[in-house]
């Protein structure tokens, strides 16, 4: 399988972190090989540019990639969305100069100049609210552009606000909420590799906010403390191999051990281990 990968960018780190938690480290032998082996010998990575990787996983020869929705959006490709990854969040918004006074993109004057990388959305946007306005394409920092009075608003990535900030802009329009995918090419969604590697991904997000709890506990508080321990099904509970002393063992949310922990303990529990879950495949 080659699966596509960002190679540069805000989805870079965070793409490569999630595949090595899953289990697939790159080996790449040099930084700038853009076919990279990796310990799941059946995938090599492919180093692409974000916007370019729906193009490359809609030509079948990459079965698969990472990149952006709105990438996947502005590129108009056929592939397949199948996992959000949750990072890369932001959205495309509509900004314009705050001393323009413009506030909604109704106000938007006639053959206003729209600044963007994201020409199709921008075009398509526009055209259904038929709105007439110029868009100029540009390959990125947009939003410099409306105080050089090179153009009158911008579409873009925003996230936490701050470059439409520095620049005096204002969101007036939210066009799209974007975030990182995995996408798939059509032909190999129901692949068994492909099944594979969304269990994977999967079982690697279930497992994040959640502990394994273990605990020994005394015959005659084993009922107490079951009331109080929370599973996914239910509490496992093994005799340990001496005296009347049974071993509790349970996965539980992360954020109620603090008041779960001091609950065991006022129930009978003891020795109570709390540890990390890898995965989780449910
Ligand atoms: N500040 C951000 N916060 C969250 N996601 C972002 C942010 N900036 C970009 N993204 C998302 O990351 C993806 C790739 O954008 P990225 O910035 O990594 O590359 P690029 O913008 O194409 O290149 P450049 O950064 O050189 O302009 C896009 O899907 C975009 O929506
Ligand atoms: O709302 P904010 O939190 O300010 O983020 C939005 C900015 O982030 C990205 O910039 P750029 O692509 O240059 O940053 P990156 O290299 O980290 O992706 C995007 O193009 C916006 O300019
Ligand atoms: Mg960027």
């Amino acid at each position: 399988m080659l699966l596509a990968v960002p190679s540069k960018g805000r989805l870079q780190e965070p793409t490569l972190k999630l595949l090595e938690a899953v289990g697939i480290r790159p080996l790449a032998s040099d930084e700038r090989a853009l076919v990279v082996p990796t310990s799941w010998s059946v995938v090599n990575l492919i180093r692409a540019r974000p916007e370019d990787i729906p193009h490359i996983v809609e030509s079948g020869r990459v079965w698969a990639g990472v990149t952006g929705h709105d990438y996947v959006v502005e590129s108009g490709s056929n592939v397949a969305e199948v996992l959000d990854l949750e990072f890369g969040r932001g959205k495309l918004v509509v900004a314009v100069l705050k001393s323009s006074g413009v506030s909604t993109v109704e106000e938007l004057p006639p053959g206003a100049r729209v600044a963007t990388k994201f020409v199709n959305i921008a075009y398509n946007y526009f055209a259904e609210l038929g709105k007439r306005v110029r868009i100029i394409r540009v390959t990125g920092s947009v939003e410099v552009l409306p105080q050089l009075g090179i153009a009158d608003a911008i579409l873009d990535v925003m996230a936490t606000g701050t470059t439409l900030e520095v620049h005096g802009l204002r969101p007036i329009a939210t066009v799209l909420e974007t975030s990182a995918r995995l996408v798939v090419n059509p032909r190999y969604v129901e692949h068994e590799l492909t099944k594979k590697l969304v269990t994977f991904i999967r079982g690697y997000y279930a497992a994040q906010g959640r502990k394994m709890v273990f605990l020994n506990v005394p015959a005659d508080k084993l009922e107490a403390v079951l009331t109080v321990l929370p599973a996914m099904e239910a509490p496992s509970v093994t005799r340990l191999a001496k005296g009347d002393v049974y071993e509790v063992f349970s996965v539980v949310p992360e954020d109620v051990l603090p008041d779960l922990v001091m609950r065991l303990k006022e129930a009978g529990a003891r020795d109570i281990v709390i540890t990390p879950i890898e995965k989780l495949i449910t």
